[in-house]
């Protein structure tokens, strides 16, 4: 390969898939890290003091996450005290494996961890869900517990925001899954950089604008110990069409990535179209756009034998947790752990629980 474009001196030694520049290792170390420095100060992201949870899966995105905020953390004097939180879905041979790959950022990075599992919250791991759903839906079930799990341990964690490892190749990709799907709703918000505003624990995206190919491109080069083997259960139909779609597309014109972002953070909805609007699920007080959020019809389904019942349709499910909310509610998940303080019933909400977090 030729020379550094930045003419430093050194021989280039990779090809920028965002840019094109060709350049050696160091100026692509500082390429990459200025940028998400950018992202961050622009988008005005944190301010000094703030408490901030890297959501940690393992994989490379959030290895790269906790990395470069850790380096830019140290190098521009941010001030944050920056945790781990990892989800453990209780997916044997992937999440066991990949929270290994955690505890041993953990110990690199010098940072505390946080694990909360699906079990301990719901009652459920996953290897059981999958039991009773199959293999067709138990993305939606993986998907809204883990959202609404991060959630719960950002608050337990008594932290000011959530940083998550979602790329542009992320963004774009949910761009298209929106535009196909015709979710308007979606479709608005998905490109925010920060989310949940107002309504808890601000959740910020300081990869929005990364390329998936540099972030392996940046894990190769500084050695980042990450996992990165495929869920065990089969990935999300859906999402897959939109990524394989866009990998099309970025081979005609790698640009294709900023451009489909940008044009998703122009689009304004029409007046007229009725956006649903965000408010308190009555059961467990977490943020929902229905009276009783999707995390809590699922697990109501799961606790009647009735998997299915917050797939697809949701009337049946609705009218059958109205009558039920009728009677007094009951706690199942405190008869599985024989803990209160890990149910989702509406009267131990998780504002009486902030100070529980030990490290
Ligand atoms: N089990 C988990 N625990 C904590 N955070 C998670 C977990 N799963 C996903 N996340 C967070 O959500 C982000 C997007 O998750 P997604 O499932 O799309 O994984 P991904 O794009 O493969 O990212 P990664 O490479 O970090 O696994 C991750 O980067 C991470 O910040």
């Amino acid at each position: 390969m030729s020379s550094c474009s930045t003419k430093c001196g050194k021989k280039a030694v990779l090809k920028r898939p965002k840019t094109g520049d060709v350049l050696c290792k160091e100026c692509f170390f500082e390429a990459f890290e200025i940028e998400i420095h950018f992202t961050i100060t622009r988008a005005k992201l944190f301010k000094p003091g703030m408490t901030v949870a890297v959501a940690a899966s393992g994989g490379k995105d959030s290895t790269v996450l906790a990395y470069v905020l850790k380096v830019l953390n140290e190098r521009f004097d941010y001030g944050l005290k920056l945790v781990l939180l990892s989800i453990d879905e209780g997916i044997t041979g992937y999440r066991d494996d990949s929270l290994d790959t955690v505890k041993r950022n953990r110990d690199d990075y010098g940072m505390p961890l946080k694990i909360l599992s699906y079990k301990d919250l719901y009652g459920w791991t996953m290897d059981e869900i999958v039991a009773e759903i199959g293999r067709k839906n138990n993305c939606t079930f993986c998907g809204v517990f883990r959202r609404q799990a991060l959630d719960r341990g950002a608050a337990l964690l008594n932290v000011d925001c959530l940083a998550t490892g979602h790329n542009a190749d992320d963004i774009a990709e949910t761009v298209l899954m929106n535009i196909l799907r015709g979710d308007m709703a979606r479709l608005t918000r998905c490109t925010s950089i920060i989310t949940g505003h107002g309504d808890g624990i601000a959740r910020v995206k300081p990869l929005k604008y990364s390329y998936e190919k540099e972030i392996v491109m940046y894990s190769y080069f500084k050695q980042l110990v990450y996992f990165s083997t495929e869920c065990v259960f089969a990935p999300n139909a859906y999402r897959g069409h939109a990524r394989v779609l866009l990998k099309d597309m970025e081979k005609i014109d790698p640009a294709v990535i900023m451009n489909i972002i940008h044009s998703g953070e122009s689009l304004t909805v029409n007046e007229e179209v009725n956006l649903p609007s965000l408010t308190k699920c009555s059961r467990c007080s977490y943020v929902s756009s229905q009276t009783v959020c999707k995390a809590c019809v699922l697990l109501e389904g799961l606790n009647r034998g009735l998997p299915k019942l917050g797939i697809g349709k949701s009337s049946k499910a609705k009218k059958m947790i109205a009558e039920q909310d009728k009677q007094k509610y009951e706690c199942t998940n405190d008869k599985v752990t024989g803990d209160s303080t890990k149910c989702l019933c509406k009267n131990n909400v998780i504002e009486n629980r902030t100070n529980d977090v030990t490290w």
